[in-house]
């Protein structure tokens, strides 16, 4: 049908689950109304009457930004919580000088390398109060030709008792904002306390920089993905789910050490196949992330491998990672050529992926400063950057598995199975040239 959606409309239609992929300029307009949004669209008018916001991000075009607000919403108050990195720092003080309705929250980042990657938006209306946690940074490019993912919370009416959700996202995202140790950000814990959440049916799965033990060692990164699956993924002891396969998709990899065991299966993979059974299988754990030629064929060209900041200093000490690798594929969206900075782990079931175990989306790619790594004989957890995204249980949607292929079918972003990389396939490295063949605007890429 090609009858246009309003933006009240798509998310009433994306219901239950809430989860969209970004719209794509070029792509047949179908494929950008059926569970697909823009940002001018979250922001609309159509929502109610915005009296404030806050955007949690990395980067930051405050000029776009605004522009996304309708225009009678532009000069409403507006928190931005950024990283503290000193340089950029300056430039987002320099395009913030403008706007006194502006206020910039620095988030503290107190170990090294740590980034402030958490992409939120806390959008306060008249009616209530609305989440939303996605993947894609506030600037044009994120937002024009890229499949980027976005979850968007029903609007939370003002409450005068303390409703918390099936999955304890209040506290989870309390637990989270507590950890910027602010006092910037107070009037929002007060707003999340005076609303009531129990319509969210997903569950908060984030990071914070730290070294977090004792009582607080299940509280962020890998863990408490291990713990809610733990807590909440009741699968019958049948042995079909022992060796379902674990995808995890993402745009940039990490130091993962000289091979797999150093931490992507011993303690990664551990977390992802938490059954709550004593499953001992060891299921397959499958990777995608784009290769040379996903980027070079793209919309954006080589451009879009900027954003896919994979070295090739740390590639060079993991080879070993290849083998887990799969392509960039998205032909049932018609999101082959948007190029990936959407961030998914998610486990189907083995019967040729008919069915869906559980669905995460978030800011987290593949790398320990952002899920976490053990230290000190496994009793603290040590993280370096922010993270935030929503864990899709069966069970909060009184399913037991989510359908991949009939009417009321998880809305997954990209193609199942996915496809291995073949012999002549490499993974995009953005401090490489390529040189032998021009992209999809006749471009080369030389980064020096
Ligand atoms: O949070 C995000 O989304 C992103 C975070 N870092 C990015 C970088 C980068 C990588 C190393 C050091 C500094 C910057 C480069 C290109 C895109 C991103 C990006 O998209």
């Amino acid at each position: 049908v090609n009858k246009r959606l309003t933006p009240v409309e798509k998310i009433e239609q994306s219901e239950p689950y809430r989860f969209f992929l970004s719209t794509v300029h070029g792509i047949q307009d179908n494929y950008n109304q059926t569970n697909a949004i823009s940002l001018k669209e979250i922001l609309s008018v159509e929502h109610g009457q915005l009296t404030r916001s806050a955007q949690f991000n990395y980067m930051f075009d405050i000029e776009f930004l605004l522009e996304q607000y309708p225009s009678e919403f532009r000069l409403k108050p507006l928190l931005i919580v950024h990283g503290d990195s000193r340089d950029d720092n300056h430039s987002l003080k320099t395009q913030c000088s403008p706007y006194p309705q502006i206020e910039l929250c620095p988030a503290r980042l107190d170990i090294p390398f740590g980034t402030h990657h958490t992409k939120m938006m806390f959008l306060l209306y008249e009616t209530g109060l609305r989440i939303v946690i996605h993947t894609a940074n506030l600037i044009s490019q994120d937002w024009r030709q890229k499949t980027q993912g976005i979850w968007i919370s029903p609007i939370c009416p003002k409450t005068n008792d303390t409703r918390e959700s099936k999955t304890n996202f209040k506290k989870d995202l309390l637990d989270y904002i507590e950890q910027y140790r602010t006092r910037q950000l107070q009037f929002w814990q007060k707003t999340i306390n005076e609303h009531d959440f129990s319509s969210i049916n997903v569950h908060i799965i984030s990071s914070t920089p730290g070294r977090h033990t004792g009582a607080n060692i299940n509280k962020f990164g890998h863990l408490k993905l291990r713990q809610t699956l733990k807590n909440y993924l009741n699968l019958e002891n049948n042995e079909q789910y022992y060796s379902a396969p674990i995808i995890g998709q993402f745009s940039s990899i990490g130091s993962l050490g000289p091979n797999a065991n150093s931490w992507l299966t011993k303690e990664f993979l551990t977390s992802l196949k938490q059954l709550n059974t004593n499953s001992f299988d060891s299921p397959e754990l499958k990777l995608i992330y784009p290769t040379v030629e996903n980027v070079r064929t793209s919309f954006e060209g080589y451009i879009a491998g900027g954003s896919l900041p994979y070295n090739m200093q740390t590639a060079m000490k993991q080879t070993w990672l290849i083998n887990y690798l799969h392509r960039w594929k998205a032909d049932h969206r018609q999101r082959s050529r948007a190029s990936p900075h959407i961030k998914t782990y998610l486990r189907v079931t083995n019967d040729q992926y008919k069915n869906l175990l559980w669905f995460l989306v978030t800011s987290a790619n593949l790398s320990k400063a952002a899920w976490g790594v053990l230290e000190k004989n496994n009793t603290q957890l040590m993280i370096r950057s922010y993270e935030i995204g929503v864990l899709f249980i069966p069970k909060q949607f009184s399913q037991t598995i989510f359908p991949l292929f009939d009417s009321s079918s998880f809305p997954i972003p990209y193609d199942l199975p996915p496809v291995k990389y073949e012999s002549t396939d490499k993974p995009w490295i953005v401090d490489m040239t390529y040189k032998n063949q021009p992209d999809s605007h006749g471009n080369m890429w030389d980064p020096h």
